[in-house]
């Protein structure tokens, strides 16, 4: 059975907003599980039919952070949670989706001063490895890799080469990347230097809406292998979970951005997995659906998380010799 954990963060606004008069939206918290969007252009409409509408509007959400929320807050109340469940064999994804320029990159990975949710939750990783090791409870190789797709193409963004890369499946792993660099990382400053040399392999460009826009869907998936011996059987027993944490490309209205060209058809590709993305989504936790089928192949996306999203064949422990 999937869970799913709907957290909305709301960004400072950046200098160059606040000295633009046209906002479009204003979107504020109330307390820590509600939203409210309202269009203040509203306030000028002289029609009296709409006059006493309800301006604001309420959407509920499993957590809300206002503009002074900190990294840490976000992780320690969004992500920190399913640590444990990965180091128990489930499978974990996280993703950070919204408009461009909303702050996905940066409640992702952060900067140096501000690390985001996939060093962070790479810190709290190895703390509870290192706990483990040292009761003599665990014994866990951590790897990981980190991908973009980006147009529908998948590039390995740390070997830095242009290759695209195809999707096998696995009979352990579920769905693989054929040929995709496997790091093995043993602590958190080493996942960083990875994640900045991906950084730089990634495509970026300026959009009308963000300076440094994500044209790509980037993907960080961190394999988690736990070996024990029983010391009954004396067999030896392994269990392996993967988390994915991902930072979308920017959903837009190509109206609204202005993009041509390349830019615009960046902009459909985009479009079209994140729709995908949701139809998987809406699927999956639909409770009214008995038999449900859920349609993974529409995108490069959607097939490389369907093991995440499925109930995993992989949790229990299993028995290697
Ligand atoms: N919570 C925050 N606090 C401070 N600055 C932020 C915050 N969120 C985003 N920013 C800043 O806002 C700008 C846009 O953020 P970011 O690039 O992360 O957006 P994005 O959603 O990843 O956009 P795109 O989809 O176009 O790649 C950046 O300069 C970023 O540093």
């Amino acid at each position: 059975m999937a869970r799913l954990m709907v957290a909305v963060r709301i960004r400072p606004l950046t200098q160059r907003e606040r000295a633009n008069d046209h906002v479009t939206a204003i979107v504020k918290a109330h307390g820590d599980q509600a939203v409210s969007v309202w269009d203040p252009n509203d306030d000028a409409l002289e029609d009296v039919l709409r006059r006493e509408r309800q301006r604001e509007k309420l959407f509920w959400f499993d957590g809300v952070f206002d503009e002074t929320a900190s990294q840490t807050h976000v992780f320690d109340h969004t992500v920190r949670h399913l640590i444990d469940s990965v180091l128990h064999g489930f499978n974990a994804t996280v993703l950070a989706y919204g408009a461009t320029g909303a702050g996905k990159t940066y409640t992702m990975l952060g900067n140096e001063t501000s690390p985001g949710i996939m060093v962070l939750t790479l810190a709290d990783l190895f703390s509870k490895i290192t706990t483990d090791n040292e009761a003599g409870a665990g014994n866990y190789d951590v790897v990981l890799s980190y991908m973009e797709i980006y147009n529908e193409n998948i590039r390995d963004l740390l070997s830095g080469k242009a290759d695209i890369l195809e999707l096998r499946e696995d009979a352990v792993r579920g769905v693989v990347v054929a040929g995709i660099t496997i790091a093995p990382v043993h602590s958190p400053e080493e996942v960083m230097t990875l994640l900045r040399k991906g950084n730089k392999n990634r495509s970026q460009e300026a959009t009308g809406a963000n300076e440094v826009s994500s044209r790509s869907h980037a993907v960080l998936q961190v394999y988690v292998t736990y070996r024990t011996t029983d010391p009954q059987s004396g067999q030896r027993m392994q269990r392996f979970a993967k988390l994915s944490m991902i930072d979308l490309a920017g959903s837009e209205r190509a109206a609204e951005t202005n993009n041509r060209g390349m830019r615009m058809i960046e902009g459909a590709n985009i479009n079209r997995s994140l729709l995908a993305l949701g139809n998987c989504i809406n699927a999956l936790v639909d409770p009214a659906k008995k038999n449900k089928y859920v349609n993974y192949r529409d995108s490069k996306l959607t097939r490389l998380l369907k093991a995440s999203f499925e109930p995993s064949p992989t949790r229990r422990d299993r028995c290697v010799g």
